[in-house]
């Protein structure tokens, strides 16, 4: 059983991001301005922040690639921090003159831990008194790793496959988009260019005008994004076994999304409010085989793809850093204090949408190889055609 391996490693404000891909066949087309163009999308969306406008991702391969396809051997990408000589010091990996990190202006500890965070418990389980080395590496810079490794999975998804994902945001604070509207990959162009990545034109408004409110009240938004993948063949994942199952798969994938508090697999909680007459998809012959008259089901059942649509959905938390901060305590004196803020986002949720594609794409990737194998692109297209070609029941 083939499967696919990824890490990512890097700090928020140390030099760069990296991440592996191990297990990615040979001959799949990756450039640096494919990973370029997705990490582009991860930065857009109303309501971010500051960091986002003057900071730039920096695409360097270190390794998997060659003159624009990959080798089949780990794939190695580098996402550099544009914002790192500022912190050269405060972040070096070798010790550093007390003096000169005082210069910096930088460093004064932070014993102030954010409400919703990972400041305090990360502070009582690694033995630190100060948050930065906890904030660090819990910042959702890190998803930027993580885009970057989704965007050779999604290169291998379409070409072994034809699978493409799509997001969107479906609902912002109060603000919802209208129910069952779902973008195709014809629509891309289109939520990019939407402040929200919403389709709804008045939804989209609603959402910016919540935006407009939190960022006046000093406070923030969270929202829900819904991912949808095209082309996914009958058969990935597997009745058999709980952690085989691809609807676990992709809900831990989802819920390993920093400030991702709930995910829902194609109708989801709403499926617990209706009777079983409502709930599930009926199977009808067509002209074109077998098909399902709704997709409430979200394209798996009993943890394997249906070969119907494929929609989950993740839900955010609205971001910590409150602006008009939150009540802590100063850890170094017990006192009452408010936490710390410097800058933060109002609203990451269109953000947070380009990465739930970019872990939907690693699972249906580590899928795809799981199921067809291949040690080249071409060798795994074989497979899944021959597989698709010869199913016994159509
Ligand atoms: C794309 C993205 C951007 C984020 N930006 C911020 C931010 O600017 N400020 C902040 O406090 N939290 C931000 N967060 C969320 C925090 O990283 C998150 O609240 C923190 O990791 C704790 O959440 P958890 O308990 O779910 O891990 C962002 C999350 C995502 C996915
Ligand atoms: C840098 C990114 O997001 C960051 C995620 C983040 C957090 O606490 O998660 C806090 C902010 O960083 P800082 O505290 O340096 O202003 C965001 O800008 C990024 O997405 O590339």
């Amino acid at each position: 059983m083939s499967r696919l391996r990824w890490l990512t490693a890097g700090e928020s404000h140390g030099p760069a991001l990296v991440a592996t891909l191990e297990g990615l066949p040979a001959g799949v087309p990756v450039t640096t301005e494919l990973v370029a163009d997705h990490l582009a999308r991860r930065r857009l969306g109303y309501g971010r922040g500051a960091r986002m406008k003057f900071e730039r991702d920096e695409v360097t391969f270190l390794g998997g690639v060659r003159h624009g396809l990959s080798l089949g051997s780990p794939v190695a990408v580098m996402v550099g921090n544009t914002e790192w000589p500022k912190w050269e010091k405060v972040m070096s990996a070798d010790p550093v003159d007390p003096a000169e990190l005082k210069e910096t202006g930088r460093n004064a500890p932070l014993t102030r831990p954010r409400p919703g965070h990972a400041d305090l418990a990360g502070m009582q389980k690694y033995g630190f008194d100060e948050a930065r080395p906890i904030l660090e590496r819990a910042s959702a810079r890190e998803t930027a790793a993580r885009v970057a490794l989704g965007a050779v999975a999604r290169s291998f998804l379409k070409e072994a496959a034809g699978i493409e994902i799509v997001s969107h945001v479906v609902e912002l604070a109060a603000a919802k988009a209208p129910y069952g509207v779902y973008p195709t990959p014809a629509d891309v162009e289109r939520l990019d260019a939407d402040p929200v990545r919403c389709l709804d034109a008045d939804a989209s408004k609603a959402m910016v005008a919540e935006i407009d409110q939190a960022h006046k009240d000093g406070d923030t938004l969270g929202g829900v994004v819904e991912v949808l993948a095209y082309g996914v063949p009958v058969g990935l994942g597997s009745h058999v076994h709980w952690d085989r199952r691809l609807d676990a798969r992709l809900a831990a994938a989802l819920m390993g999304i920093q400030a991702i508090k709930g995910v829902e697999v194609g109708d989801g909680f709403e499926l617990a409010r209706v009777p079983g007459s409502q709930a599930h998809d009926e199977i009808v012959r067509t002209g074109d085989g077998i098909k399902r008259t709704s997709g409430r089901s979200g394209g798996t059942e009993g943890g394997l793809t249906t070969g119907e649509l494929l929609r989950v959905r993740a839900a955010m938390k609205p971001i910590a850093t409150v602006p008009r901060a939150l009540a802590t305590i100063d850890v170094a004196t017990g006192e009452v204090a408010a936490a710390h803020h410097q800058r933060s986002d109002v609203c990451a949720v269109p953000a947070a949408g380009i990465v739930a594609e970019a872990m939907v794409a690693l699972v249906l990737a580590d899928a795809v190889v799981e199921k067809f194998g291949g040690d080249s692109v071409t060798e795994t297209r074989r497979n899944v055609q021959s597989y698709l070609d010869n199913l016994h029941i159509r």
